[in-house]
C-alpha cells in the first residue's frame, strides 16, 4: 500500500477528481500513532478548563476493561457532562451530548442499564425548570436512535421505579444533580443515595472532572467498580501529551466569566506555561489589582488578592502575562447597550467591559504568532451579542492560523467551543476538548488502476460508528468506519460510475494512528488487495490542478442531471395525460401496467433514501453539494432503464 500525503481538500469528498494519481506498491504502512499514552498516575493533566489536576482518574480501569459479561443486565451509572449552552430550552451546542455517546453506545451494546446523571449551569437552591436536562434528554434519543427516558429527580423512590423498569440497553438520564446543594458539597449521604440505583459507576464528565462533587467523587465510595468512560479516557489522554511535553513557547488563554472557578488554578499553569494571556471577565479583577478603575465591569473583589500574588509568582517565574489595554465599554448589559472604545486605564464608571479592543487583539495576536502549543478557554467578550463578539472571534482566527502553521491548539470549555464552532473555526483547530475529534474524516476513494498507477477520480465521507466488541463485533470501544453506510454508498456509486472501483481511502488531519491501522487492515483490504490510504491536510492550500478538476467533475454531475430532467420530463408528460383523461388508469391492460412501472420508478426515487440503513439521508446532508447531487443520481439511474421502457411503452401505447 502506498502512503501519500496530499495537500487537497478532500474533506467531505468535495473534491472528486482531484486526479491525484499515486504509485501503488506493496503494503508499507507507517503507523504513526499520534494518540498519545495516558500518563501514569498522578502526573499532571488538564481538564478543558485548562485546569491542570492530577490525573488520577487514569490510574484507575476504564470501560474498555469492562466486558459484556461484566456489563450485561448491571445498571451503570454514567456521569457526564451535558452541561450544555441553552437559549430558552434550545440547545445551541451539542458537542458536549455528542461526545458522550461512545460511552453510552458501549454500555447499551453490551446490555447494561444505563443511568446517565449530569449537572446544568448553576442552580441556586432548588430545582429550577430552566436549568431541567429534560432538552438533553430529547437530543440523547434522537442521537442514539432510542427513547432515553427523562426521570423527575436524580435520587429517591421515583427514580428507583423507573430503574426497576428499565430492560437491558436501556437509557434514563436523571433530572441535574446540582439541584441539590449536597451535590456540590459531596455530601456523603447524597452520594450513597444516588449510588443506590445503580451496580457500577463510569465517569465520563471530562469537563467536570476537577470537581469533587457527589456524582463524580462521593459516589465512588459506594460503586464497584467506578471506571473511566472512554471520552475522560480520550480527553486525558491527548491533553496529557499536549500539557505535560508541551511543544514551546506554551501559552494559556483563560477567560470567560467564572472568575472565581478558574483564577484558582492559574497559579498551577504558571508552572506549566511560557505566555499567560487573560482576556474576557477574567481582566477586570487583574486590572483593578492593578490599582485601575474598572467601572461597573466583572469583578470578584475576594480574588483582588490573589491576582496580586498571581502576578508576581508569574514575574518570579519568567512567565509573561499578557492583559489588554484597551476595551470595548458598555453602558449596560444588553445586545444594544451604547459603547465606547477606552484605554484600559480610563474605563468610566458607569460602564463595564464587554469586549477587548483592537490594539489589545494586535497584542494578544502577536503574542500568540510564534506559539507552538496554546490552550484557550473562556471568550474575550460577551460573544453571545454581535456588539461584544469581534475579540473572541480574532482569538479563534489567530488559532486557526497558528494551527495552519503547526501550533498544537486545544480548545476547551462550553462557550468557547461554541464560539469556535460559531465561526466556523473547530475544524482548523487541533483538538476541540470534549468535542470528539473534529480534525478528523475520513472517506473511500474511487478511480481506476491500470497496472501500477493508480488514478484517484471520486470520493465520499464514510461516518464513524463504535464497535461494540464480541463476536463479529470488533473491538470494543475502537472507532471504524460505518459497514452498513459504506456498502450502501459503494453500491451507489456503482451505479452512476461503473468504470470506477474502490481504490483506496483518506484520513483528515495530516497524520495516522492505531485505529486508521485497524480500518486500513479490517475493512480496506477486504474492498481492494492493495489500497492506497492518503493522508489528507485539509490545511494546506488547494492546488490549482485540483481546483480545476472539480469544475470538470461538476461539469460532468451537470450533464448527468441534464439526461435525468430529460426523462423526468417525459414521465410528468405521461402523468399529465392521465390528467387529461387521454390515457386509461384503471390499472388494466397495457396502461395500467406502465402506470404500475411509473409507480416503481417513484418507489426507486424515495428508497435511495433509506439505502444504508437510513443513514444515507444524513450522510449526504454531512456531505457538500456533489455529494448530494450523486446520492441521488445514484437511486434514479438504476431506474433510468425502467423509465425508457415507460418511455416507450407510453409512446407506443399512445399512438395506437
Ligand atoms: N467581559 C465580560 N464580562 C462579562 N461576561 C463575559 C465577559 N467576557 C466573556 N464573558 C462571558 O463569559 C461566558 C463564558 O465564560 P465561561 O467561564 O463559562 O467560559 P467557558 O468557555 O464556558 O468555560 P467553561 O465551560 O470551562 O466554564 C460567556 O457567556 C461570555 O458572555
Ligand atoms: O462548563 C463547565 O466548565 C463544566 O460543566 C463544569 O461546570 P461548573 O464550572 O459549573 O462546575
Amino acid at each position: 500500500m502506498a502512503f501519500v500525503s496530499v495537500p487537497a481538500a478532500l474533506r467531505t469528498g468535495a473534491v472528486a477528481k482531484a486526479t491525484t494519481s499515486v504509485a501503488s506498491s506493496s503494503s508499507v504502512f507507517v503507523a504513526s500513532n499520534r494518540r498519545v499514552q495516558v500518563p501514569a498516575a498522578g502526573a499532571a493533566s488538564a481538564s478543558p478548563s485548562g485546569v491542570v489536576m492530577q490525573a488520577t482518574a487514569t490510574a484507575k480501569k476504564s470501560i474498555k476493561d469492562l466486558t459484556a459479561a461484566d456489563l450485561a443486565g448491571k445498571r451503570v451509572l454514567v456521569r457526564c457532562d451535558l452541561n450544555v449552552p441553552l437559549d430558552g430550552k434550545t440547545i445551541t451546542d451539542d458537542t458536549r451530548i455528542r461526545a458522550s455517546i461512545p460511552t453510552i453506545e458501549y454500555l447499551t451494546a453490551a446490555g447494561a442499564k444505563v443511568l446517565l446523571s449530569s449537572h446544568l449551569g448553576r442552580p441556586k437552591s432548588g430545582p429550577e425548570d430552566k436549568f431541567s436536562l429534560a432538552p438533553v434528554a430529547t437530543r440523547l434519543s434522537e442521537l442514539l436512535k432510542k427513547d432515553v427516558k427523562m426521570a423527575p429527580d436524580c435520587i429517591g423512590d421515583g427514580v428507583a421505579e423507573i430503574v426497576s423498569g428499565m430492560s437491558n440497553g436501556d437509557v434514563t438520564l436523571l433530572e441535574n444533580v446540582r439541584f441539590y446543594k449536597e451535590e456540590t458539597a459531596n455530601d456523603t449521604e447524597f452520594a450513597k443515595k444516588l449510588a443506590a440505583n445503580a451496580d457500577m459507576f463510569v465517569n465520563d464528565a471530562f469537563g467536570t472532572a476537577h470537581r469533587a462533587h457527589g456524582s463524580t467523587a462521593g459516589v465512588t465510595e459506594f460503586l464497584r467498580p467506578s471506571v473511566a468512560g472512554l471520552l475522560l479516557e480520550k480527553e486525558l489522554a491527548y491533553l496529557a501529551g499536549a500539557v505535560s511535553n508541551p511543544k514551546r513557547p506554551f501559552a494559556a488563554i483563560v477567560g470567560g466569566s467564572k472568575v472565581s472557578s478558574k483564577i484558582g488554578v492559574i497559579e498551577s499553569m504558571l508552572d506549566k506555561v511560557d505566555k499567560l494571556v487573560i482576556v474576557g471577565g477574567m481582566v477586570f479583577t487583574f486590572l483593578k489589582a492593578r490599582g485601575l478603575s474598572t467601572g461597573s465591569s466583572l469583578v470578584e473583589d475576594d480574588k483582588i488578592e490573589l491576582a496580586k500574588e498571581l502576578e508576581e509568582i508569574a514575574a518570579k517565574k519568567g512567565v509573561k502575562i499578557i492583559l489588554p489595554v484597551d476595551v470595548v465599554a458598555a453602558d449596560k448589559f444588553a445586545p444594544d447597550a451604547k459603547t465606547q472604545l477606552v484605554s484600559v486605564d480610563a474605563i468610566p464608571d458607569d460602564t463595564m467591559g464587554l469586549d477587548q479592543g483592537p490594539k489589545s487583539t494586535e497584542l494578544i495576536n502577536a503574542e500568540l504568532a510564534d506559539c507552538k502549543t496554546v490552550l484557550w478557554n473562556g471568550p474575550a467578550g460577551v460573544f453571545e451579542f454581535d456588539a461584544f463578539a469581534t475579540g473572541t472571534y480574532a482569538i479563534a482566527n489567530t488559532l486557526a492560523e497558528v494551527t495552519a502553521n503547526g501550533a498544537t491548539t486545544i480548545i476547551g470549555g462550553g462557550d468557547s467551543v461554541a464560539a469556535v464552532e460559531k465561526a466556523g473555526l473547530a475544524e482548523k483547530m487541533s483538538h476541540i476538548s470534549t468535542g470528539g475529534d473534529f480534525t478528523r474524516a475520513y472517506g473511500v476513494l474511487l478511480g481506476r488502476q491500470p497496472g501500477r498507477v493508480v488514478e484517484v477520480c471520486h470520493s465520499f465521507e464514510v461516518p464513524l460508528i463504535t464497535e461494540t466488541g464480541g463476536p463479529g463485533g470488533g473491538v470494543a470501544g475502537r472507532q471504524t468506519l460505518d459497514p452498513v453506510f459504506l456498502a450502501g454508498r459503494i453500491e451507489q456509486y456503482k451505479q452512476v460510475f461503473p468504470a470506477l472501483s474502490v481504490v483506496g481511502w483518506y484520513v483528515s488531519g495530516g497524520w495516522i494512528g492505531e485505529e486508521d491501522a485497524a480500518i486500513h487492515s479490517d475493512v480496506m483490504l477486504r474492498l481492494h488487495e492493495s489500497p492506497i490510504l492518503m493522508v489528507v491536510n485539509p490545511r494546506a492550500a488547494l492546488p490549482r490542478a485540483a481546483a480545476t478538476g472539480v469544475a470538470a467533475h461538476l461539469a460532468t454531475l451537470h450533464t448527468a442531471a441534464g439526461r435525468l430532467d430529460d426523462k423526468v420530463r417525459v414521465v410528468g408528460a405521461y402523468l399529465a395525460a392521465v390528467e387529461a383523461g387521454t390515457i386509461a388508469v384503471d390499472g388494466s391492460g397495457a396502461e395500467g401496467d406502465l402506470l404500475r412501472r411509473v409507480g416503481a420508478v417513484a418507489a426507486r426515487l424515495v428508497s435511495a433514501e433509506g439505502v444504508g440503513g437510513g443513514s444515507v439521508r444524513g450522510g449526504a446532508g454531512a456531505e457538500l453539494g456533489d455529494g448530494r447531487v450523486v446520492t441521488y443520481l445514484a437511486g434514479v439511474t438504476k431506474g433510468i432503464g425502467l423509465m425508457s421502457e415507460v418511455v416507450d411503452a407510453f409512446r407506443g401505447g399512445h399512438a395506437s
